[in-house]
């Protein structure tokens, strides 16, 4: 169990303010689970994943990990952003299987575990070419993969296909969705998009404009429905699919009253 236990940060920007970017956050994260993170931009969406991800400390609060606090960066987290962070000077193998180097994994058995997870991202005979040489697509597949090489306990992904063609995106969201029928690996998401948050998600989390706080959950089942049925189609027409769309969609766009709480504030 990932357990986020009333997250806060505060950063010191600047001009001198202090900004109330997280706001008491509190979330499990079960095995099995992919939980997506959707809210208006600025609200703190990131710096709960950079804080999951042990890249930031919570200024208030506790997150840990199967019962152990995290306070730094792991191989039990993987993680992927926006933009991919593949070295370029190095093959698509090479980028996938740098962890297992970190790890001390023998060459051999980093060049087959990296194979492997090259397989199961759909990029059979891509090993040894250089980033460059693939789509945005394929490159986030290689993070994926690289994400995947430790065996970490979640996957952390930062609107992974925000910069995705529509037609791409919906492939990566499938491919997602194989990963993790496959693999059960518990995934923390971050979008934009409500679709994609319905569609991924077996629990989407709303976040309130800053200071950020999750003020809305709902669980859902339309990720494992895809995954045993593989209609996007249907599922997309699902009455219940497009209610819950609207349900969100205002929430998120709500004016946020913050009378009643501590804004930023100057230093
Ligand atoms: N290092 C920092 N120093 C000062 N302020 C920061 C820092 N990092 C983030 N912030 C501020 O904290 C708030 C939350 O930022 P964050 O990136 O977590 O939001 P987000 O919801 O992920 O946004 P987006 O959807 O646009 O990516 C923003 O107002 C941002 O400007």
């Amino acid at each position: 169990m990932l357990h986020v236990h009333n997250a806060s940060v505060f950063f010191s920007a600047r001009d001198g303010r202090v900004v109330h970017a997280l706001d008491r956050a509190t979330l499990d994260i079960d095995a099995n689970s992919v939980v997506v993170a959707l809210g208006a931009s600025g609200c703190g969406k990131s710096t709960l994943l950079n804080a999951i991800a042990g890249f930031l400390p919570l200024s208030d609060g506790s997150i840990t990990l199967d019962g152990q606090p995290v306070d730094r960066p792991g191989a039990d987290r993987g993680v992927v952003f926006q933009k991919d962070t593949l070295l370029p000077w190095k093959s698509v193998l090479d980028n996938v299987a740098l962890g297992l180097k970190f790890a001390g994994v023998p060459a051999r058995d980093r060049r087959e575990r990296a194979n492997e997870l090259l397989r199961m991202v759909g990029l059979d005979g891509f090993a040894h070419s250089a980033p460059h040489e693939l789509s945005g697509g394929m490159r986030q597949r290689v993070g994926i993969a690289r994400a995947l090489a430790t065996d970490p306990k979640i996957l952390l992904m930062d609107e992974p296909f925000g910069a995705l063609d529509s037609l791409t995106r919906e492939q990566m969201q499938e491919l997602l969705v194989d990963v993790w029928a496959r693999t059960g690996k518990r995934i923390f998401f971050i979008t934009h998009s409500i679709e994609e948050a319905l569609f991924l998600g077996t629990t989407v989390v709303v976040m309130s404009p800053r200071p950020g706080r999750i003020v809305a959950r709902f669980d859902l089942d339309f990720v494992r429905r895809f995954a045993q049925e593989r209609d996007v189609r249907a599922i997309l027409s699902d009455p219940r699919f497009a209610e819950l769309y609207d349900e969100i969609r205002n929430l998120v766009h709500r004016p946020h009253d913050r009378s009643h709480e501590g804004g930023d504030r100057p230093q």
